[in-house]
């Protein structure tokens, strides 16, 4: 694990992400993104804010257009039912056959065979990237001794480091675990990003929609999967912290959360960002 010296050791990193995040506002990404019902409004929002354009297109009639002229695309199990899942694979196939990149988001998997069945589909047809909590990941890999419980961890982040190791490797994609320290690896490297505040677990679909952020920086990145992902985690955990200033509550600190990622500036990135190759 990394000192906490290390992850203060922010110059290059911080230097990456507003580069990053320039990128992202000049270019406006188009995100396609197939979503639960929760999600997509704070995913919409916190797309914008970063300065990315966000479209939920899920009809299967829509997807081979749509998923040709969009710049990445965000598939979310969260509200699964049998019908999107012809359009989510039509999708990352289509996203495939273009070049774009997708990544995955494992919402609530394991908790039923169905969702695991069609989440393992859905990882076969090759994400970039999928991003999930500690139970989901280890959930994919059969890792979980704990029953999943429905949409929230109740493992660490840490605990799931070999599992998204071994899905990393196995599924050959970048694996994210979101937490109180987020872990991205590619199955031999692991980056660490501390940014965030607990409170952000009290606000539904943040996960979501920091998954969603992550298509918008690979796109604008590609070359640079692991770091963009890494990247896309510790802004939105900035935004958070942000935020939390001048929040007294989980309803406030939504709010807080998307203004301050609007108005992320040069500074604040350089001097906050905390990433740290562990
Ligand atoms: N204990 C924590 N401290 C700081 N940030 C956290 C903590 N737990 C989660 N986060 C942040 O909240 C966001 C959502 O993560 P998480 O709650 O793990 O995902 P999910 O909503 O999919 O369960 C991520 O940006 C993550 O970094
Ligand atoms: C509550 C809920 N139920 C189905 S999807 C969903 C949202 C989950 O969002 P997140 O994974 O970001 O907590
Ligand atoms: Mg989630």
């Amino acid at each position: 694990m990394a000192s906490f010296r290390e992850f203060s050791r922010t110059e290059s990193w911080g230097s990456e992400a507003w580069k990053a995040l320039c990128k992202v506002r000049e270019t406006t990404p188009l995100v396609q993104c197939i979503t639960n019902f929760v999600s997509m409004d704070i995913m919409a929002n916190s797309l914008l804010a970063a300065g990315a354009s966000p479209a939920m297109v899920h009809a299967i009639e829509e997807i081979l257009e749509f998923t040709s002229l969009s710049s990445a695309l965000c598939i979310n199990i969260g509200t699964l039912s049998p019908d999107w899942i012809f359009s989510m694979k039509a999708a990352a196939i289509r996203a495939n056959e273009c070049q774009k990149p997708w990544v995955l988001d494992p919402v609530g998997v394991g908790a039923t065979r169905f969702r695991t069945e069609k989440c393992i589909e859905l990882i076969n047809l090759k994400p970039c990237v999928i991003r999930g909590n500690a139970s989901e990941i280890m959930a994919v890999v059969g890792a979980s001794i704990a029953p999943t419980k429905g949409v929230d961890s109740t493992r660490s982040s840490t605990d799931a480091l070999e599992a998204a190791k071994e899905l990393a490797r196995a599924a050959q994609t970048v694996v994210a675990v979101s937490g109180a320290v987020d872990l991205v690896t590619d199955g031999k490297r692991v980056l660490g990003v501390s940014n965030g505040v607990a409170l952000m677990q009290r606000i539904t679909a943040t996960g979501c929609a920091v998954t969603a952020l992550i298509a918008a920086f690979v796109s604008v990145n590609p070359n640079r999967v692991l770091e963009s992902t890494a990247i896309a985690l510790a802004l939105f955990g900035l935004a958070g912290e942000l935020g939390a200033e001048k929040a007294s509550g989980p309803a406030s600190l939504r709010m807080h959360l998307i203004d301050a990622l609007h108005m992320l500036d040069e500074a604040s990135v350089m001097n906050r960002v905390r990433i740290a190759q562990l």
